[in-house]
C-alpha cells in the first residue's frame, strides 16, 4: 500500500477522482476541455481529473507524462495521463478542477495496451495505477538518460526559398555562407557550436545570421543516436547489447545454429505451431525435465514468430543471463536485446527506444523486460517459471509471470511457461485446463538421468565438516576419472552462527532479528538481512563471558575444507561474496567450462540452468537447509534446488551421479526429487496445501506492518484485523495477527496477517477497502502483498 511515501492520501478536494475507463479513446476536442485522467506514484487510489488549458490540450494524450499541482500545497508532482475526454466524469464540477500544468513527454511513453496491463497489475496487487506504470518504465526513460536538451539552429523555408533564388547568397559574408550551406545540409539538427566546427567559423557570422532572422533558434531534447548532425555520424553510439545493426524486420538467424529436433521436441512444437501462427492468447506449460532440452524448443517457437515479423520477450531469472544463454540466443537471432541489472540508465533507454521502434527481435530479460515495449508482439517465454526471483519484493508486488500470461492475454499472443520443477500453482492451473501442459519426459539424445543416492547424515560417524566420507571418495573417484564435481551448499559464510556455551545466547544483529554469521576472510560477523558487519566480540555481549562457541557450515568453510582434502584440484567457489564484481560469475563459469576448474562450489547460484557436459557429479551438502523454514513452500522448494543441482550432471556423454547428504532421508521433498518423480512429490503435497488452506487452493494476501515501536504495530494489526475481520465476506479466512517470522529488521518491528479465500476477488476488495479506514499511527508502514512468495 505504502513503502515509506510520507504522503499518504495528500489528494485534496480539487483533484478529482473520477471513472476513467476509455484509456485508448482520444475523443476529438470541445472548446470547453479537454479534461485528462491522471495517476500519481503514490499510494492515491484514483484516477484524478485535471482541466487542460490550450497549450496542454494540443499536446496532451494517453501514456505522456505530466506535472500536475498535487494537494493542498498544490506542489508539482509527476503523474500519468491516462485517458483524456471533452468532460469531466460525472458530478465533476468543471470550475473547481486544477489544470495540468505541462506535458513532459513529446510523445507517449506507453502505448494503450501497456496502460491496461498496469491498470489490472494495480487492481490485483492492491497497490495504485500510477505505482504500477512508474514500475513499468525504467528510471532510465523516465528520466530520458543519455538525452539532453539543446539550442538548435532551424533554417526557415523562406531562406531556403532565397538561397534557391539566388537572391540571398551575394549579400552574405563568406563565412556567414559557409555557416548557411553547413545548416542546409545537414540531416539532423546542430547546435551553434556544431557548426562552428563544421563550417571553421567563430560563432560571429551565425549570430548575426541569426539577428537578421533568416535562422532561427529552438530548444529540443536530443540525444540516444539521434545525430548530432547525422551527415558526419559523430554523437552515434552503438547498442552494445544488440548483436548486430537492424537489418530489414523478419530475418532469422544462420540456420546451422538450429538442432534436428528430437521426438519430443517435434511434438512439442508440433502442439505450439497454430498458436504461434495463430492470433489469439493460448498459454501452455512445457514441463520438461532437466536437459529435455526446452531451451531449443523455444528458440524454434521464437522462430516462427519472427519469421511473421513478430517480436517475442523471454524471461529468464537474473541468476540465468550468463553469456551460454545469451550465446544460444545471438546464434540464431540477429536483433537480440539482454536486460540485464547491469545496465546503466542511457543502455535502458537505448534499448527501450530499439525496442519500441521496432528494431529488435527477441528481448531476453529477468523481470522486468516483461514490460519491454515490443509494438508487435508474438510470443513471450517465461524459462524456469517456478523461480521465486519473478517476484518482486517491493510496490507493487508483482510476479512477472503471472503479469506475463496477461500480458499475453491482453495482447491475444500464446505464452510458454517453462520448467522441469513447475510451480505448483502452474500445475494446478494447468490440471483445471487453464494451461495446456506439454511433457517431455527424457533427455535429449536418450541420455539417462543421473542416478541419486542419499547419504543419512545421522548415520554418518566423525562428521565435523561439510562433506561426508562417501562424498568425499565420491569426489575424489569423479575428478581423478577426468570429471567435474559441482557441490551446492545454500548457506554463505564461514560459520553460519555464534553462540554463547555460558548462557546459550546467539550472537545477533544489533538492528535484526537475525543471527549473524562469521565471515572469516574479512574477520567479521555479518548480518545476512540488512548487511549490517562488526568485529567478532572477544566475549558473550548477552553475559560478557569469554569463550564464544563458532558452528555451522557455509560456503567459505566447505570451501577450505575441499581445498584441504584436494590439495592439487583447482577449486573455486561462486556465492554473493565471491561474485561482487561484475563479470565475476561469467569469468567462474568460462574457466569451469574450459576444464581449469574441476571442482565448483556455491550457493544456489550454481544450481540452475547450467549446461556443462563433463560435470559428472554433483554433491549437495545439506538438503535441508530451506526444509525448515516456517513456510509453507518450505517442501516444494528444496524439491526444486535438489532436482535442479541434480540436473546439471550427466548432460554429456558420461553419466551423471549425485550424492544428497541429508538429515531428512523420509522427507517427501528428498525421496521424490532423488527419484526425479516431480509427479509424485505434487502427489504428497497438493493434499498437504489443500489440508492446510494454502496455494494453489487458497489465495492468500499477506499485510505486514512495521515500526519502530513493537506495542504500537501491535496493537495497530489488532485493531486492522478486527476491522478486516468485520467487514470480511464468509468465504475469506483472517489468520493472525502475529510477529513475523523475523520480528524485527532494520530496527522496525513487524507483524503480519493472512487473509485466504479460494479466490482472489474478495481479498483485494477487502485490501483494498479496509486500510484506509484504519489510519497507521505514525512511524508505520504497511504493505500488502498479494501472493506473495516470502513467507518470512
Ligand atoms: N534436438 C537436439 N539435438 C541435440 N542436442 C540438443 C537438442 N536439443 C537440445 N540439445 C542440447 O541438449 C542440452 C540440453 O538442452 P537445454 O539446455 O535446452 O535443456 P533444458 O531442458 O533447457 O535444460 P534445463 O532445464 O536443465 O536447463 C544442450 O546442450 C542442448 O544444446
Ligand atoms: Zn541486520
Amino acid at each position: 500500500m505504502f513503502d515509506g511515501d510520507d504522503q499518504a492520501g495528500e489528494s485534496a478536494p480539487d483533484e478529482r477522482p473520477g471513472a476513467w475507463f476509455g484509456a485508448d479513446r482520444v475523443p476529438p476536442r470541445a472548446a470547453a476541455g479537454p479534461y485528462a485522467g491522471i495517476v500519481v506514484n503514490r499510494p492515491i487510489d484514483q484516477v484524478l481529473t485535471y482541466r487542460c488549458g490550450p497549450r496542454v490540450a494540443a499536446a496532451i494524450r494517453p501514456g505522456q507524462r505530466v506535472r500536475v499541482p498535487l494537494g493542498k500545497g498544490n506542489r508539482l508532482a509527476v503523474g500519468y495521463c491516462v485517458g483524456v475526454e471533452d468532460a469531466p466524469p460525472e458530478g465533476l464540477d468543471p470550475g473547481r478542477l486544477k489544470e495540468v500544468a505541462e506535458v513532459l513527454d513529446p510523445a507517449p511513453l506507453i502505448d494503450s495496451r501497456m496502460l491496461e496491463l498496469t491498470r489490472w497489475m494495480a487492481e490485483y496487487y492492491v497497490c495504485s495505477w500510477g505505482q504500477a506504470l512508474d514500475s513499468a518504465v525504467p528510471a532510465g526513460v523516465r528520466n530520458q538518460a543519455g538525452t539532453r536538451v539543446g539550442t538548435f539552429l532551424l533554417v526557415p523555408e523562406e531562406t531556403r526559398q532565397a538561397l534557391k533564388d539566388q537572391t540571398l547568397k551575394p549579400r552574405l559574408s563568406p563565412k556567414q555562407a559557409a555557416a548557411m550551406e553547413t545548416l542546409c545540409r545537414a540531416t539532423g539538427p546542430l547546435t551553434i557550436s556544431d557548426v562552428c566546427r563544421r563550417a571553421k567559423c567563430t560563432a560571429a557570422p551565425i549570430l548575426a545570421l541569426r539577428r537578421q532572422g533568416l535562422i532561427h533558434s529552438v530548444k529540443r531534447r536530443v540525444g540516444l543516436g539521434e545525430a548530432f548532425g547525422a551527415d558526419e555520424g559523430d554523437g552515434e553510439s552503438d547498442l552494445p547489447d544488440l548483436a548486430r545493426p537492424p537489418g530489414p524486420p523478419g530475418g532469422v538467424g544462420p540456420a546451422k545454429a538450429r538442432l534436428t529436433l528430437t521426438p519430443e521436441q517435434d511434438a512439442v512444437m508440433a502442439a505450439l505451431r497454430p498458436a504461434l501462427a495463430g492470433d489469439g492468447f493460448a498459454p501452455f506449460l512445457i514441463h520438461g525435465v532437466t536437459g529435455s532440452g526446452k531451451t531449443e524448443v523455444y528458440l524454434s517457437a521464437i522462430e516462427q514468430v519472427v519469421a511473421r515479423g513478430r517480436e517475442a520477450i523471454v524471461l529468464v531469472p537474473e541468476i540465468s543471463l550468463t553469456p551460454q544463454t545469451i550465446r544460444r540466443f545471438r546464434r540464431r537471432f540477429d536483433r537480440v536485446a539482454v536486460l540485464h541489472s547491469h545496465l546503466s540508465d542511457v543502455e535502458r533507454h537505448r534499448h527501450w527506444q530499439s525496442i519500441a521502434e521496432g528494431e529488435v527481435q527477441v528481448v531476453v530479460g529477468a523481470r522486468s523486460a516483461i514490460f519491454a515495449p515490443a509494438r508487435r508482439l508474438g510470443l513471450i517465454v517465461i524459462d524456469e517459471e517456478h523461480e521465486s526471483t519473478f517476484k518482486q519484493e517491493t510496490v507493487p508486488r508483482y510476479h512477472a509471470r503471472d503479469v506475463a500470461v496477461k500480458r499475453a492475454q491482453l495482447e491475444r499472443v500464446p505464452v510458454l511457461l517453462g520448467s522441469a520443477t513447475p510451480a505448483l500453482e502452474t500445475w494446478r492451473n494447468a490440471d483445471r485446463g487453464r494451461y495446456v501442459k506439454l511433457a517431455m519426459a527424457s533427455r535429449v539424445e536418450g541420455r539417462p538421468m543421473p542416478a541419486v543416492d542419499v547419504i543419512d547424515l545421522r548415520r554418518e560417524k566423525k562428521f565435523t565438516g561439510g562433506l561426508s566420507e562417501s562424498l568425499r571418495e565420491a569426489v575424489h573417484r569423479a575428478v581423478d576419472d577426468g570429471g567435474q564435481v559441482i557441490l551446492l551448499l545454500n548457506r554463505r559464510g564461514y560459520h553460519t552462527f555464534v553462540i554463547c556455551p555460558h548462557c546459550g545466547d546467539v550472537v545477533k544483529c544489533h538492528a535484526c532479528d537475525v543471527a549473524m554469521t562469521h565471515h572469516k576472510g574479512r574477520r567479521l560477523l555479518l548480518c545476512h538481512t540488512c548487511d549490517a558487519e562488526r568485529p567478532c566480540p572477544p566475549a558473550c555481549p548477552s553475559c560478557g563471558k569469554p569463550g564464544l562457541h563458532y558452528g555451522g557450515i557455509g560456503t567459505e568453510r566447505l570451501e577450505k575444507e575441499v581445498i584441504g582434502a584436494f590439495p592439487d584440484r583447482v577449486v573455486r567457489r561462486m556465492d554473493s561474496d565471491t561474485m561482487r564484481r561484475p563479470g565475476s560469475h561469467e569469468e567462474v563459469l568460462a574457466a569451469f567450462k574450459a576444464g581449469d576448474v574441476q571442482i565448483l562450489l556455491g550457493t544456489q547460484m550454481i544450481a540452475k540452468g547450467l549446461d556443462f557436459p563433463n560435470v559428472t557429479l554433483v554433491g549437495v551438502v545439506n538438503a535441508d537447509t530451506a526444509l525448515h523454514l516456517p513456510d509453507f513452500r518450505a517442501a516444494e522448494r528444496t524439491f526444486q534446488l535438489v532436482a535442479q543441482v541434480a540436473g546439471r550432471t550427466g548432460r554429456g556423454d558420461k553419466p551423471g551421479r549425485v550424492l544428497v547428504q541429508t538429515y531428512c532421508p523420509d522427507a517427501p521433498a528428498i525421496v521424490h526429487a532423488v527419484r526425479h518423480d516431480y509427479e509424485g512429490f505434487v502427489a504428497v503435497e497438493l493434499p498437504e496445501r489443500e489440508g492446510h488452506g494454502t496455494p494453489p487452493f487458497h489465495r492468500i494476501v499477506r499485510v505486514i506492518a512495521r515500526g519502530p515501536e513493537e506495542s504500537v504495530v501491535a496493537k495497530y494489526m489488532e485493531r486492522l484485523g478486527v476491522e478486516l475481520r468485520g467487514a470480511a465476506e464468509p468465504s475469506v479466512r483472517i489468520l493472525g495477527p502475529a510477529p513475523a517470522p523475523i520480528l524485527k529488521i532494520r530496527n522496525l518491528y513487524r507483524f503480519h496477517l493472512q487473509a485466504r479465500c479460494p479466490t482472489a476477488r474478495p481479498l483485494q476488495v477487502l485490501l483494498r477497502d479496509v486500510p484506509g479506514r484504519v489510519p497507521a499511527p505514525g512511524g508505520v508502514e504497511l504493505a500488502i502483498d498479494v501472493d506473495p512468495t516470502s513467507m518470512l
